[in-house]
């Protein structure tokens, strides 16, 4: 078990001069003490005063307020990372919410946009097409030795901005920075990879700053190969390394977490993460409704991974609540392009198959015979107390739409989840406007509180990071060969016993998100609970999961340096 987070006193290297100096991780620039300064031959290469990390992180956060865009802002929080990691996080960490948005969602949205336009040092790693034959060349390198989690992408579906091909690296980047800023994990046991295959995102091929490969996307069995080709370095390089896939578009995303879950410890952020976050919410919006599971109808716009991913999830919960596989089916409408997914609809893929409503279920609730049944439809004659937006269609939730539905129920439960904050399905302030103030809201983006008669509502990030950073914990801490679906209950469970509302009905569903670290920590536990129920880690009690999650989370602090060898 590798803890070497707070075991480590003193960091040993050979490192010095300007080398150590231009090594992020071992950077600490004008805080090296003057004994280190002797030591490794730093003397005129720094500037004569000797600071302190508090000033340093003084320093950077006066110049980051300043900028007047967030994706400047973006732009210097990305270099510092590749400049001093331990400043980075140390200023990440102590203002979580504050800087949230800037490394993470929805800032990072732009920064995928603009990676060439930014590009300055190289982090992590590019496998290119062309490189298919170098890939385990490229993976052997020895830097690499401690990697433990992987986010691996191949910018297809970079959020809801679509295919946005190299520049699709900085969601890898922004994914890792949360396991490190929210769950401690080290940020030597991180590496973010980008399977360039192309894009056929026109204005990136065009632009002649693009810094990927030039080329439309690979299909097919070509494309197929060269993921089987990196899977299959990944293990023999990594035997027990944990790998998140992320934001692959379409029929990707799930085609390969079924075609790799058996055979290394994987899982896909976007339908297990997301399930997770979702279904812990709407736990803890439970407690303020009263509705049980077992009576919520629930209507999701957009039946991609999310969407399938959170009512797979759901559908389990309200199962282990006792209802029947068939009875609990019946209460989820998806609605995607074409409508209501009803029986006999043509394209209906494996993992929506068990969502499909019987034409009978729907008998009369067409005006028009032919037509398809979209959302309005679904609210009126449906009456769901749930929705969530997983479809990154700006204002799919309409006035009517959201109208509708409040006309049926009390409070009504409504997850516009779709990234960035563009995407969302309707902005926070229509939905409190729209429902009176009675919904209970959930968005993927941060969103500033709602005013509300003389009230200020605060809105929930419904995001999976308060998910995959505790998940990637619990399995390095019990060393889990595999990540089942019961791990994710038991983090949404985790996630929902440290909601508010378990305490006070009016407040608000999930712990803010300057609570992140403690979350990820209880998410941890409850994963590497499960992940021994379920057979995949060795037998450890609980002081001793405590122990091991405790060792792994590294605080972002200098240590004294002595020369190695
Ligand atoms: N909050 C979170 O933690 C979180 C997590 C994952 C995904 N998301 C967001 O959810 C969105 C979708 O992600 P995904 O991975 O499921 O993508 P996806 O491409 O797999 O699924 C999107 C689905 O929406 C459908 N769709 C498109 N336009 C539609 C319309 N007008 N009406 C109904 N359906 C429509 C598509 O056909 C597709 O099936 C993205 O914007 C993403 O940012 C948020
Ligand atoms: O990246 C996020 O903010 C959440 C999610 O993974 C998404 O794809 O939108
Ligand atoms: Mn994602």
């Amino acid at each position: 078990m590798q803890d070497i987070a707070n075991t480590q006193a003193v960091i040993k290297t050979s490192l010095s001069g300007y080398e150590l100096i231009n090594t992020p991780m071992l950077n600490k620039g004008m805080a090296f003490t003057a004994h280190e300064r002797d030591m490794f031959r730093l003397h005129g290469l720094l500037p004569p005063h000797v600071g302190t990390i508090d000033e340093q992180a003084d320093r950077r956060l006066k110049i980051l307020r300043a900028f007047s865009t967030d994706f400047e802002r973006y732009a210097f929080l990305r270099d510092l990372q590749d400049t001093n990691e331990t400043l980075f996080y140390h200023v990440l960490v102590h203002h979580l919410e504050e800087l949230l948005p800037l490394v993470y969602t929805p800032t990072v949205g732009e920064g995928c946009q603009h990676f060439s336009e930014i590009w300055r040092k190289p982090r992590g790693l590019f496998l290119s097409y062309p490189n298919k034959q170098r890939i385990r060349e490229i993976l052997a390198d020895p830097r690499f030795d401690r990697v433990r989690v992987i986010v691996v992408s191949d910018g297809e579906r970079i959020l809801g901005l679509g295919d946005q091909g190299a520049g699709g690296m900085g969601i890898p980047i922004g994914k890792l920075s949360l396991y490190t800023g929210c769950a401690g994990i080290h940020p030597e046991l991180t590496l973010p990879i980008l399977l360039d295959v192309g894009t056929n995102n026109r204005e990136r091929l065009t632009n002649p700053l693009y810094i990927g490969w030039r080329h439309e996307r690979i299909v097919g069995t070509e494309y197929d190969e060269f993921v089987e080709e990196f899977v299959s370095a990944v293990i023999e390089r990594w035997p027990d390394v944990l790998l998140q896939w992320e934001d692959f578009a379409g029929s990707n995303a799930s085609r390969l977490l079924q075609k790799y879950r058996g055979r290394l410890c994987t899982f896909n952020d976007d339908i297990q993460g997301t399930a997770a976050i979702a279904a812990g919410t709407l736990l803890a919006a439970i407690n303020v409704t009263g509705i049980p599971l077992q009576e919520q109808r629930i209507a999701v716009l957009g039946a991609g991974s999310a969407g399938c991913g959170i009512s797979s999830l759901l559908l389990r919960a309200m199962v282990d609540a006792g209802m029947s596989e068939e009875q609990a089916s019946q209460a989820f409408f998806l609605v995607d392009r074409n409508g209501l997914l009803v029986e006999g609809m043509e394209g209906i893929t494996s993992a929506q198959a068990p969502f499909v409503q019987s034409r009978d279920a729907i008998k009369g609730w067409d005006d028009d015979a032919s037509s398809h049944i979209g959302l309005l439809e679904v609210m009126r004659h449906a009456k769901p107390t749930v929705l969530i937006g997983v479809s990154g269609q700006a204002g799919a939730f309409s006035e009517d739409v959201v109208r509708t539905m409040a006309q049926h129920v009390e409070r009504p439960v409504i997850f516009p989840l779709s990234n960035p904050t563009s995407r969302s399905e309707a902005t926070p302030q229509q939905l409190i406007e729209w429902t009176e103030g009675r919904a209970l809201v959930g968005t993927g983006s941060p969103f500033a509180p709602v005013p509300w008669q003389g009230r200020s509502v605060h809105i929930d990030q419904t995001n999976n990071s308060y998910v995959f950073p505790g998940v990637g914990l619990g399995v390095l801490a019990v060393g889990a060969k595999r990540v089942t679906d019961t791990m994710f209950m038991a983090a949404a469970k985790a996630v929902a016993a440290m909601s508010p509302t378990v305490k006070d009905k009016t407040a608000s569903l999930l712990p803010p998100v300057d609570q992140l670290r403690e979350v990820s920590v209880a998410v941890a536990k409850a994963v590497a609970m499960q992940a021994q129920v379920d057979g995949v880690a060795g037998a450890c009690d609980e002081a001793e999961v405590d122990r091991r999650i405790e060792a792994f989370v590294w605080e972002p602090k200098y240590l004294p340096y002595a020369l190695a060898g």
